[in-house]
């Protein structure tokens, strides 16, 4: 088998128990593509630092199949540590090394011995030139986060997981960032995110998986999980004020001024028609009808709600 063959993540049964007996992956089957931009959302605790980790041969597993381009992250680990950059949270470095000098070292670490062009181009594109020969210590939080990106990337990993890579990250350069880090992905590697910022997600990703209690609790592409959303907000505007709008529209509404009434509307409780034909009965005359569409957030709501 080829790698091109070969899933980027392949994650079966994947359990992990920490010696404290908490049971972070509760057997996790995943497989992520080569090319993907994939999202792994999930709220807190539930599993993703320990699925990133074994992956990255940290944390070890304690049962399954955690393999990268068909390699096992722990008996292949010189080569799955090749195959992979990760974005940590945090920087562990020694702060008196220059930008530069600690991507040099880095890149030994990987035996690149001439990877100066791409140390460069990684310096321009993450906006971090002018402060090549700066010491780490004394880069701002924002600076410190473009050095671990370009950490990350320095072997020109075919998968680079982002471990919340923009958690206190102004919005300049987190769009800085995806630019560049979408041109990377459009060059035919794998992306994983991990964001809680869930717009993020929903503009970035073409896949998503959501953890909860160390299981997968939905997996799919992005527009069947919003189609799946059942909340709708539906906004209407009338000619004048509708006055009383009776016990079963008032149970939808979530906002009122004036001439306008803004309703969530589950649709398969509420079918959208006799929500509209309620509306019409109503004294007041409707001039317009927006109906937003459901964003990620309503859809991630409402999985990890149904699963309660
Ligand atoms: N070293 C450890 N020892 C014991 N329990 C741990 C350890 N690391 C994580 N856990 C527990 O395992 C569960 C999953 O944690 P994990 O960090 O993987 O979740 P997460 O989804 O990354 O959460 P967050 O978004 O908060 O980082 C949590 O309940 C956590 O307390």
């Amino acid at each position: 088998m080829t790698m091109t063959d070969c899933p980027a993540i392949h994650i079966q049964g994947l359990r992990k128990a920490y010696q404290s007996g908490h049971l972070a992956l509760a057997g996790v089957d995943l497989d992520i593509h080569a090319g993907e931009f994939f999202g792994l959302l999930g709220p807190n605790g539930a599993g993703k630092s320990s699925l990133i980790n074994i992956l990255a041969g940290v944390v070890r597993r304690s049962s399954g199949v955690a393999e990268i381009f068909g390699f096992d992250v722990e008996r292949d680990f010189r080569r799955t540590r090749q195959l992979l950059g990760v974005v940590p949270q945090e920087l562990a470095y020694d702060p008196f090394f220059t930008v530069r000098e600690f991507l040099h070292m880095q890149s030994g670490y990987f035996g690149l011995r001439h990877n100066d062009n791409w140390i460069d181009e990684l310096m321009a594109e993450l906006d971090l030139a002018d402060k090549a020969n700066a010491n780490l210590r004394n880069l701002s939080g924002g600076m410190k986060r473009r050095v671990l990106i370009a950490q990350a990337l320095v072997h020109r990993p075919p998968v680079v997981v982002l471990d919340e890579p923009t958690a206190g990250v102004d919005v300049e350069l987190r769009q800085g960032l995806w630019q560049f880090i979408r041109r990377y992905n459009a060059e035919g590697r794998t992306v994983i995110l991990t964001t809680h910022y869930l717009e993020e997600a929903e503009e970035l990703c073409e896949r998503i998986a959501i953890l909860q209690q160390g299981k997968i609790v939905a997996l799919d592409r992005k527009e069947n999980l919003l189609s799946a959303a059942s909340w709708r907000i539906l906004k209407v505007t009338f000619d004048h004020d509708p006055g009383e709008l009776g016990p079963a529209l008032e149970d939808l509404l979530t906002g009122a001024s004036e001439n306008i009434r803004v309703f969530r509307i589950d649709a398969q409780r509420n079918p959208l028609g006799a929500v509209l034909a309620q509306l019409q009965q109503l004294p007041a005359q409707i001039l317009d009808l927006h109906l937003q569409e459901p964003r990620l957030e309503d859809a991630f709501t409402d999985i990890l709600g149904r699963m309660r």
